[in-house]
């Protein structure tokens, strides 16, 4: 297999995570004898900085002439509490992904039993937790004409759907549920909004082409409350942007972590791979950010290559570093081991040269200590 992959870095902890994905898909293209090519591209702070421009053309021509992107996080706290900056690293992304009309963000939500201990909810809620939010990501507020009053008194963004960007979210999502539990739940807010209900006459309507798949709907508000009281109820979550966006944040409290999140977007032909998580400016640098979502993310961009093995051998590998207390600082604040290292042992693990019969007391590793 040869591959083009364009690595887009960004801010914050977004390179530290990064690097180590990067070093896991080496470790897997050594292995399985892969030939990944890395581009590197700016995007977000990062390339303000340096060009004046959140996304420069060169990084669009990069990532439209790649076989995946592999991207970290943006963001910079200069822009994020400055209201009036004219141009901010999040311009980027969406720009990113409009361009290259990532329509569909996938966004898994896996529970892991040795995490139990982290999340607020009882073991028998989380026990068999396993869904995979949907989320429209060219489409809705975040894409609707903006305006702001001339005496900076008013404001608006317009939501805006059509049907057709409705209606190819809701077949994928429909596949999915297909492979899966066989269950799609419609997340809105039809009883306010015009967009969607829209949303629950088209999906409807998509429905009816997969008579196999229950189809259910919930409001926005109380499905924020379903997924911490009864999260087992949900399969395939499908919803717009921004309601995508924060019940993702929210489902992470279920496997553990924000930082344990991976996601892919795909739409017409490209497709991205990033941790839902952002720059988190506080532990850049630092080496104590959790590397999981970035390392699973690149196990996604390798089901997207085929490369079905790969991908499954990662998920053990990070499967094992949890069981066997090898974390970093947001899962186990005093015992916990550097992001880098956790990449180190994941790549030895993917090429076996750590077998994952062995147990933690067996490894010899320098741990961190109070930074
Ligand atoms: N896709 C993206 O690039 C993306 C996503 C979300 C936020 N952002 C940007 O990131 C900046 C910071 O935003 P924020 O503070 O709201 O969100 P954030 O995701 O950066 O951080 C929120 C909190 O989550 C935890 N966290 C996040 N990632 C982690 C990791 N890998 N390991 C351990 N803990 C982790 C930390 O406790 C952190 O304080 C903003 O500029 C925002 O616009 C970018
Ligand atoms: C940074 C921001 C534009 C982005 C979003 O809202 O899509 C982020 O929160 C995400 O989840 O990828
Ligand atoms: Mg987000």
């Amino acid at each position: 297999m040869e591959k083009n992959i364009t690595v887009i870095l960004g801010d914050g902890i977004g390179p530290e995570v990064t690097r180590q994905a990067v070093k896991i898909l080496e470790a897997i293209a050594s292995h399985y004898h892969y030939h990944f090519h890395f581009r590197y591209a700016l995007m977000g702070a990062d390339a303000i900085d340096k060009t004046g421009s959140p996304l420069p053309d060169e990084t669009i021509e990069a990532c439209l002439n790649s076989d995946a992107i592999l991207f970290g996080a943006i963001g910079h706290p200069k822009y994020d509490n400055d209201p009036a900056a004219k141009v901010r690293p999040e311009q980027g992304l969406l720009k990113l992904r409009k361009s290259l009309q990532l329509f569909a963000n996938i966004r898994p939500v896996t529970h892991y039993p040795s995490l139990q201990h982290l999340s607020p909810l009882k073991a028998a809620l989380l026990e068999g937790v396993d869904m995979v939010i949907y989320r429209e990501l060219t489409g809705g507020i975040y894409f609707g004409e903006k305006t702001i009053s001339e005496d900076g008194q008013q404001a608006s963004d317009n939501c805006v759907y059509s049907i057709s960007e409705i209606e190819r979210i809701a077949h994928l999502a429909f596949q999915a549920a297909r492979n899966r539990r066989k269950k799609v739940t419609l997340v809105d807010k039809a009883n306010v909004l015009e967009t969607s209900r829209l949303w629950r006459k088209a999906v409807k309507a998509i429905g009816e082409q997969y008579p196999d798949v229950t189809l259910d709907f919930l409001f926005v508000d109380n499905a924020a409350m379903q997924l911490i009281l009864n999260p087992r109820q949900f399969d395939v979550v499908l919803t717009e942007n921004m309601f995508g966006d924060i019940l993702s944040d929210e489902a992470s409290v279920l496997a553990g972590s924000l930082g344990l999140l991976p996601s892919a977007s795909v739409g017409n032909g490209g497709a991205l791979f990033e941790p839902i998580h952002g720059s988190y400016h506080d532990a850049a640098g630092k080496d104590i950010a959790n590397p999981l979502g970035a390392i699973l993310s690149a196990a996604m961009l390798l089901d997207h290559f085929g490369a079905h093995e790969a991908a499954s051998k990662v998920r053990m590998a990070v499967q094992w570093t949890l069981e066997n207390g090898f974390v970093t600082k947001d899962i186990d604040p005093v015992n916990f081991y550097f992001t880098s290292t956790i990449g180190e042992l994941i790549a030895d693990v993917v090429q076996d040269k750590i077998p994952l019969e062995l147990h933690a007391e067996n490894i010899r590793l320098r741990k961190s200590t109070i930074i």
